[in-house]
């Protein structure tokens, strides 16, 4: 029987983290967390504020070391560097939208395909030549994305003069361009509306089945979302972990981490799920602020 259990990693399959530690002088952000985002499938790590979240996030695009542990991509040792992750199949969106600002969408879409473009868009920028036919194709196919996203009535325009859902619209689009066999989301809800949140669920959900435009035919794209609105998490998500205090605090489908009482307690601070003193659990919309628990981490206090 397969193993259901995104917390034991599979060798070769997919993106798996065994044992994630990582440190920010005193204070423990992850504890031994592994994970496995298999392929085909929606992933979700949502946490209480200061949970652990970003930084593991960071740990897979590269952008912090961990202190123990190792990742592995389709059972090869992974060592994540941020420039070289379209070479290594993996796309991520940002926090906010972080699109160019000089570039049309179109472009920035564009450029979002440097990694499988054979001659780069950054050629272009840089004046260096690139054929015509390379130029066309790396249009064709941002169009195509632009419309499957529903904003290619918007291809000539500068990203500053879209509003935000559509930015971060464009913002996907872009990391799709890569042809990821991983796809990072990083709170791609933040600052959308309930509607906008909605459409990114459908959105998010088809991203698997996004048959033939990942490089290898053969794996469907894979999903990790690092998310606050629980309602997304829950609608979209195959699997979902959940950390608190930088440790895995549970694992399971949407229906088993609803009914987990550790998620209740990371997320209310109380034993009792039916105490209605917290200001959000599970089911609600964002992650309840502990700043009264800060600190209870720290090697000093450990
Ligand atoms: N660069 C850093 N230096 C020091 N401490 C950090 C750093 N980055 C994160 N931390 C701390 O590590 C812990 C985990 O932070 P992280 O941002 O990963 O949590 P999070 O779950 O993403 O929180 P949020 O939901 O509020 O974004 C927090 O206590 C945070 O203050």
């Amino acid at each position: 029987m397969a193993d259901t259990t995104i917390a034991r990693p599979v060798p070769g399959e997919g993106l798996a983290l065994h044992g994630i530690g990582v440190r920010f002088g005193g204070l423990v952000a992850l504890d031994d967390v592994s994970l496995r985002v298999p392929p085909g499938q929606v992933v979700g790590v949502i946490g209480p504020n200061g949970a652990g979240k970003t930084t593991l996030f960071n740990v897979i695009c590269g952008f912090v070391r961990p202190a123990a542990g190792s990742l592995t991509l389709r059972g090869r040792p992974l060592h994540p560097r941020p420039d070289r992750l379209t070479r290594l199949g993996i796309a991520r969106t940002l926090q906010g939208v972080g699109l160019f600002a000089g570039l049309t969408v179109a472009e920035n879409v564009m450029a979002g395909a440097t990694g499988s473009a054979r001659a780069g868009f950054l050629s272009a920028l840089l004046g260096l030549r690139r054929s015509d036919r390379e130029e066309r194709r790396l249009r064709a196919d941002a169009l195509e994305l632009l419309d499957e996203l529903g904003v290619a009535g918007h291809a000539d325009a500068l990203p500053a003069t879209l509003p935000y859902g559509l930015r971060k619209r464009v913002a996907l689009a872009r990391a799709l361009a890569a042809r990821p066999r991983l796809l990072l989301l990083d709170e791609p809800a933040g600052g959308l509306g309930v509607e906008e949140i909605a459409e990114l669920g459908e959105l998010v959900s088809g991203l698997p089945r996004r048959a033939g435009r990942h490089r290898d035919a053969d794996e469907p794209c894979s999903v990790l979302l690092v998310e606050h609105h629980m309602d997304l998490v829950m609608s979209v998500c195959d699997q979902i972990m959940v950390l608190d205090f930088g440790r895995v605090v549970a694992t399971g489908t949407p229906d088993q981490i609803r009914a987990d009482p550790a998620v209740t307690e990371a997320y209310l601070g109380v034993d009792d799920p039916s105490d209605p003193s917290g200001p959000s659990g599970p089911s609600g919309s964002d992650g309840a602020d502990r700043s009264d628990k800060d600190g209870a981490r720290s090697e000093a206090a450990a």
